[in-house]
């Protein structure tokens, strides 16, 4: 038996079901009321939603909707204009990334952002680092606690590796992965921080179709590991497929938010999709 086996790869929270009741579930997220302009431009507009504990959210828009700003503004990369973001009830707005991260934020990139000259495993090694307790002296001086940390800390990155499905890769540069691969390891190292809330940002971007179910699989797992997931995604056969709800943005304004079928029948919707004109719609 491997040591996947014995230890959950991600930390189990608050194991939660699909959502069915939405009423009776605790927010993690909460995005109240946000707007946020750069110069001219209103890139979010009274944005209202909240992401509850052990959902799938979708995030989905049109080209230029507003869904990349408003996941910066939830993992502190912009401060909104107007209006606040909670994390477990604390305000976001204010704290620095890594005080976000501590908190129980992860997140990916549209754009993957690895170290290119470093291992798959030293990748996610510098993603569990955020949780070292041991001091920098203790690491200088090679202490024994350090050692543990360090010793740890490897065994949870390939047992992530392992969760992603790329340890047998684990000793090769990040650069010399193919691109899923990559994009495995980005969700590998965001979950070395023990999230809370992972949100993954076009993770199926460049996928062809069989990549794509198994990318689905794994946002189902990563989430029934207890991790709430939060997903910006253009294939709509994708987040229809994994979603427990979405929340549909059009020029940074929030215009439907449901089920998947909700979502998927709303007129305002197939219209901002398909450009039709708001009085057809
Ligand atoms: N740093 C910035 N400075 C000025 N305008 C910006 C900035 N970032 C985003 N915008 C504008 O804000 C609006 C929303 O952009 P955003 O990238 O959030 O949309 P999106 O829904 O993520 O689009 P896409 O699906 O194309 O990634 C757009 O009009 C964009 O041009």
């Amino acid at each position: 038996m491997s040591d996947t086996e014995q230890t959950p790869a991600v930390p189990a929270q608050a194991a939660a079901p699909a959502v069915e009741t939405v009423n009776e579930r605790e927010p993690l997220l909460e995005v109240d009321h946000v707007t946020l302009r750069f110069g001219g431009v209103v890139a979010l507009n009274d944005v209202d939603f909240t992401l509850y504990k052990g959902e799938i959210l979708g995030l989905i828009g049109p080209n230029g909707a507003g869904k990349t700003t408003c996941f910066n503004a939830m993992t502190g990369i912009y401060q909104p204009t107007e209006g606040q973001i909670r994390f477990l009830g604390q305000k976001i707005s204010g704290k620095k990334r890594h005080q976000i991260t501590r908190m129980g934020m992860a997140r990916t990139f549209q754009n993957i952002r690895l170290f290119p000259e470093m291992t798959a495993l030293e990748n996610v090694q510098v993603g569990a680092d955020a949780h070292h307790k041991t001091s920098v002296i203790s690491a200088l001086l090679r202490l024994p606690r350090h050692w543990k940390e360090e010793r740890e800390g490897r065994e949870k990155a390939e047992r992530l590796l392992e969760f992603v499905g790329i340890r047998n890769r684990m000793h090769e540069f990040a650069r010399n992965l193919s691109y899923g691969e990559q994009r495995r390891l980005e969700i590998a190292r965001a979950l070395a921080t023990d999230p809370k809330l992972l949100c993954l940002d076009e993770p199926a971007a460049g996928f062809n179709p069989a990549e794509k179910e198994e990318l689905l699989q794994l946002i189902r797992q990563i989430r029934d590991q207890g991790v709430t997931v939060l997903l910006i995604e253009h294939d709509m056969r994708l987040v229809m497929g994994v979603t427990d709800r979405i929340v549909v943005l059009e020029f940074g304004k929030k215009i439907a938010e449901g089920l998947p079928a909700e979502v998927r029948d709303n007129p305002k919707v197939v219209a901002a999709y398909l450009g039709v004109p708001d009085d057809a719609a």
